[in-house]
């Protein structure tokens, strides 16, 4: 028997945060604000744009505050920033985000790495930046990486994934991601992880943030779909990598995402042209061809 499939999915783009973070070379203020703008022009409803983390740990995404104001915002999208702790709160807030996004792991070891403290530690970090958003009205969503592997613990469990989604609700978080850092998932064993955040968060307010290393990204989202999750997080081009993963490749590019449900006949709202444009943009900013598969295939096309 067929799963029913949700009608509508709701893509938040990462591209000019997630996408961007690991450069090396410094990309503009200028260009990072375009890409933001030429994404909200191809239909996204949901980016995120920047970081207010140390500088010192990761510098491409020290302009954050000058980002913010670049960016022309549109009517009706949404633009969320991450904010690791009380420090990033107050510049992140006077920034206007819609949303902000704290984030920690299912691994100790990663968490370690990634945020230098304990996972027990960031929750204790977490709880002040969530009750001072909440306070301005910024909604508040949390990632948790490694929820299906991590580069120093290898597997990950679904009892491990719930351990940190039940404190997370717990302090007040509004939101999920189910994020799969090293992109190691497989179909089964994304389901047991979304299972368990299903248990803690409303279907709305959980989403698959799936790194496409091993090729297993959209799979995992229409296995995710099954389950009746409707939200997730892709990168145009297929930009990306994670500082503190190795070898970690972008997320899910945002055009194979969308060449894909619209062969399902789901709506998303996002122009597939315009989106290949946005990703060829950055792309050519970056000196290298985009990693979607879908945007090389149209690209050539276009190109006769
Ligand atoms: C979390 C910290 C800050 C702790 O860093 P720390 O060194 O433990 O913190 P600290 O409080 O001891 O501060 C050290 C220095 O950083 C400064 N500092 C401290 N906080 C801030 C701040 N917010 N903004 C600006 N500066 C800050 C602070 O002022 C001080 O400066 P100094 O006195 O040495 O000049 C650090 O570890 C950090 O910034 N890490 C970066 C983590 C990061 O950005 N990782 C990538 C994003 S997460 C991700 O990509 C995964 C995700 C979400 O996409 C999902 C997935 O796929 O898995």
């Amino acid at each position: 028997m067929k799963a029913m499939l949700p009608s509508h999915i709701k893509i938040l783009d990462v591209g000019p945060r997630d996408g961007l973070q690991n450069e090396k070379e410094n990309v503009s203020t200028a260009h990072k604000a375009q890409l933001v703008a030429m994404l909200q022009d191809a239909g996204l409803k949901e980016i995120e744009v920047t970081s207010f983390v140390s500088p010192k740990w990761v510098p491409q995404m020290g302009d954050n505050t000058a980002v913010m104001a670049a960016i022309a915002r549109k009517p009706g999208v949404r633009y969320s920033v991450l904010v690791p702790n009380l420090k990033g709160l107050e510049p992140a807030l006077a920034s206007k985000p819609d949303e902000i996004l704290v984030f920690t792991a299912a691994s100790e070891s990663f968490t370690q790495k990634n945020i230098n403290c304990s996972i027990a530690e960031s929750l204790e970090r977490f709880a002040p930046v969530i009750e001072g958003a909440h306070a301005a009205g910024v909604k508040v969503r949390a990632a948790l990486s490694c929820a299906l592997g991590c580069p120093y613990e290898g597997d990950i469990t679904a009892d491990q994934v719930e351990a940190v989604v039940k404190p997370l609700r717990a302090l007040g978080v509004d939101a999920i991601d189910i994020a799969d850092t090293i992109g190691v998932g497989t179909p089964r064993k994304v389901q047991a992880a979304m299972e368990r955040a299903l248990k803690h968060f409303p279907t709305a307010e959980v989403s698959g943030h799936f790194h496409d290393t091993y090729g297993q990204a959209l799979t995992n989202i229409y296995a995710s779909m099954e389950l009746g999750v409707h939200s997730f997080h892709a990168s145009v081009a297929g930009l990306g990598g994670c500082p503190y993963a190795k070898g970690a490749t972008g997320n899910v590019a945002t055009e194979d995402v969308v060449f894909m449900l619209n062969g399902l006949g789901i709506e998303t709202g996002i122009a597939l042209d315009k989106l290949v444009d946005a990703g060829a943009f950055i792309s050519n900013v970056l000196g290298r061809p985009p990693v979607s598969r879908v945007a090389r295939a149209v690209l050539a096309k276009r190109a006769g």
